[in-house]
C-alpha cells in the first residue's frame, strides 16, 4: 500500500529517533488520524497497567538546553526558552505543504508537527488584526463569550509581545548575519504568520520538563517527539509521565539536558490494541482549553446537569460596579487582599456554586453601598474572608443573592440570544456553540441553587 506524507514523516522521525537512542522498535504507540481531533496517539499493541509505553531520549527534545550550543550566547540571554524555540522552528518551518524540514538539528521531528492551525482562534484574531481581513458574520470570532474574547486578547498579547522581542534580536548581529533572508519587517504579515506557526506548535505542544534549578522556573518544558501526539481527555487518560530524578529529588538535572521523558500507561488502566492514549493537559475550563488549544472538551452531563464553569467578570465590572469612583476603591480593596479576578460560576454534579473572590466582591460591594464609618465596615468584611465571622449582616448576604441572581439571568439571556443565532455546523461553530452552552446550564443551575437557598 501507498504510504501518505504523514507516515512517511512518522517513519522518518522513528529513523531519526534511533540516531540519538531511541528503542523504537518497543514503542506500544503509533500516530493515525482521528475523526475531529487531527493526528493522535494509538495502541499498536496491548498494554498492561503501568507498563512502559515509549520513551524520550533528551537529545531528541527541543527546549533551551538542546538549543542553546547552537546560538550565540548573547541570543540566548536576551530570549526566554519559549521565544528561543519558537525563533529555532519560525527560522526552519518546512517551506512548502509538500516539503520537509531543512534543519540540520531537528529536521524530521519539525516536518511531523502540523503545517497550519487555521481553526485555532488565536490564528483568527491575528489575520483580523494583521491581515485587515473582515469576519464574515458567521465566523466564530464574532460569537465568543465576552470572557472568552477577553482570554483571547490576553493570548493575542502574549503572542505580539514574543514576536516582537525575537524580531528586534534576529535583526541585531550576530543573528542578523545568521538569518539574512528570513528577516522582514516587524509587520511583515508573511514573517509574522510563521512566527504565528511556530508560537502555536509550542503553545499547543509543549511540556513540563524539569531543567532548571527552580522548580518554577519558566524555562522548565519541552517539546517532546511522539508524546506530542496525544489527544487531550480530562476524564479518561490512560498515559502518565514518569517522573525524572530531577522531579524526585526536586534539583536541577545532573546532564543540563535532562535524562529524557518515559510515559506509562496508568497504573488503573489496561490498554487494548488500537485504544487511543489520551493525557490529561490539565485541569482546564473549557474557556482555557479554546483558546490555549483551539478545541472544547465534550460536555459532562450528570443527569439534568453540566459540569463546567462560566467566568461573569465582564458582567461584575460593567453592570454591578456602576458608579466609577466607588468601584475604583472596591478594586483597590479586592487586589489588596488577593480577592480581584476568578469571578466565576461553577457546577459540579452535586451542586452549583460560585468562587470565593465573586462572594468576597459581592459582599463588598453591597458594604460599601451602605458604608458609614468605612473604616470599621471593611473590618467587618476583613473579618469574614478571615472566617473570623460568619456575614457581615443578614441585609448584606440578601443582596449578594440578589445580585448573584441578576448576574445569572444576564449570563442566561444572552446565551439564549447567541444560540438562536449560531447555526452553522463547523467545527469551530460547534466549539462555540458549546461554550454557550455551558454559561446557559451552569447559569440555570446557580441559579436553582440560589432559589433553593444553598449556602456559598
Ligand atoms: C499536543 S497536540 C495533539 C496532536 C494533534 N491532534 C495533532 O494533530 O498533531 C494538541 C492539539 O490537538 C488537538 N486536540 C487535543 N485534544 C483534543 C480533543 N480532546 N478534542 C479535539 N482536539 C484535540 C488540539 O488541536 C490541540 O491544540
Amino acid at each position: 500500500m501507498c504510504k501518505n506524507a504523514a507516515d512517511v514523516r512518522w517513519d522518518n522521525m522513528m529513523i531519526w529517533l534511533r540516531s540519538h537512542g531511541a528503542k523504537t522498535t518497543d514503542f506500544a504507540v503509533e500516530c493515525r488520524k482521528t475523526p475531529s481531533s487531527g493526528y493522535g496517539l494509538f495502541a499498536g499493541r496491548s498494554c498492561l497497567p503501568g507498563k512502559l509505553l515509549f520513551s524520550i531520549p533528551a537529545k531528541a527534545m527541543m527546549n533551551v538546553m538542546t538549543l542553546k550550543p547552537h546560538y550565540p550566547s548573547e541570543t540566548v540571554e536576551a530570549l526566554t526558552g519559549i521565544q528561543l524555540v519558537c525563533m529555532h522552528l519560525f527560522l526552519w518551518r518546512p517551506r512548502g505543504d509538500s516539503e520537509d524540514s531543512e534543519d540540520p538539528l531537528f529536521g524530521p521531528y519539525i516536518s511531523t508537527l502540523p503545517r497550519e492551525f487555521d481553526g485555532h482562534p488565536l490564528t483568527w484574531i491575528v489575520q483580523s488584526k494583521h491581515q485587515n481581513t473582515t469576519c464574515q458574520d458567521d465566523h466564530p470570532l464574532r460569537w465568543l463569550p465576552p470572557s472568552v474574547l477577553s482570554a483571547l486578547d490576553r493570548l493575542h498579547c502574549r503572542f505580539t509581545d514574543d514576536w516582537y522581542k525575537v524580531h528586534s534580536v534576529m535583526i541585531q548581529p550576530p543573528m542578523s548575519a545568521k538569518v539574512k533572508e528570513r528577516t522582514a519587517d516587524v509587520n511583515n504579515v508573511k514573517a509574522m504568520m510563521d512566527f504565528l506557526w511556530a508560537w502555536l506548535n509550542v503553545n499547543t505542544r509543549c511540556i513540563y520538563y524539569r531543567l532548571k534549578f527552580s522548580k518554577s522556573d519558566s524555562d522548565n518544558f519541552t517539546l517532546c517527539p511522539v508524546l506530542d501526539f496525544a489527544n487531550h481527555s480530562s476524564h479518561m487518560s490512560n498515559m502518565r509521565t514518569g517522573p525524572t530524578n530531577a522531579d524526585i529529588w526536586n534539583s536541577a538535572p545532573v546532564l543540563s539536558i535532562g535524562e529524557g521523558l518515559r510515559f506509562f500507561a496508568c497504573d488503573d488502566t489496561r490498554i487494548r490494541e488500537d485504544d487511543e492514549i489520551m493525557l490529561a493537559y490539565g485541569r482546564h475550563a473549557n474557556k482555557t482549553l479554546f483558546v490555549e488549544y483551539g478545541f472544547v472538551d465534550g460536555l459532562q452531563e450528570v443527569g439534568t446537569r453540566v459540569c463546567g464553569e462560566v467566568d461573569v467578570q465582564d458582567i461584575l465590572e460593567e453592570s454591578i460596579y456602576l458608579d466609577q469612583r466607588r468601584s475604583c476603591a472596591i478594586k483597590d480593596l479586592l487586589v489588596a487582599e488577593g480577592y480581584w479576578g476568578d469571578f466565576v460560576l461553577f457546577s459540579t454534579q452535586d451542586s452549583a456554586q460560585v468562587s470565593w473572590p465573586l462572594i468576597a466582591a459581592l459582599r463588598l460591594h453591597h458594604l460599601m453601598g451602605t458604608a458609614t464609618g468605612i473604616g470599621n465596615d471593611v473590618q467587618l468584611w476583613q473579618d469574614v474572608i478571615a472566617g473570623r465571622r460568619e456575614r457581615i449582616s443578614d441585609d448584606n448576604e440578601r443582596s449578594c443573592r440578589e445580585s448573584l441572581l441578576h448576574v445569572c439571568e444576564i449570563v442566561i439571556g444572552r446565551a439564549q440570544r447567541v444560540l438562536e443565532m449560531i447555526t452553522g455546523q463547523s467545527l469551530e461553530q460547534q466549539y462555540v456553540r458549546s461554550l454557550w452552552v455551558e454559561e446557559l446550564f451552569v447559569a440555570r443551575a446557580t441559579k436553582e441553587s440560589i432559589y433553593a437557598g444553598d449556602a456559598f
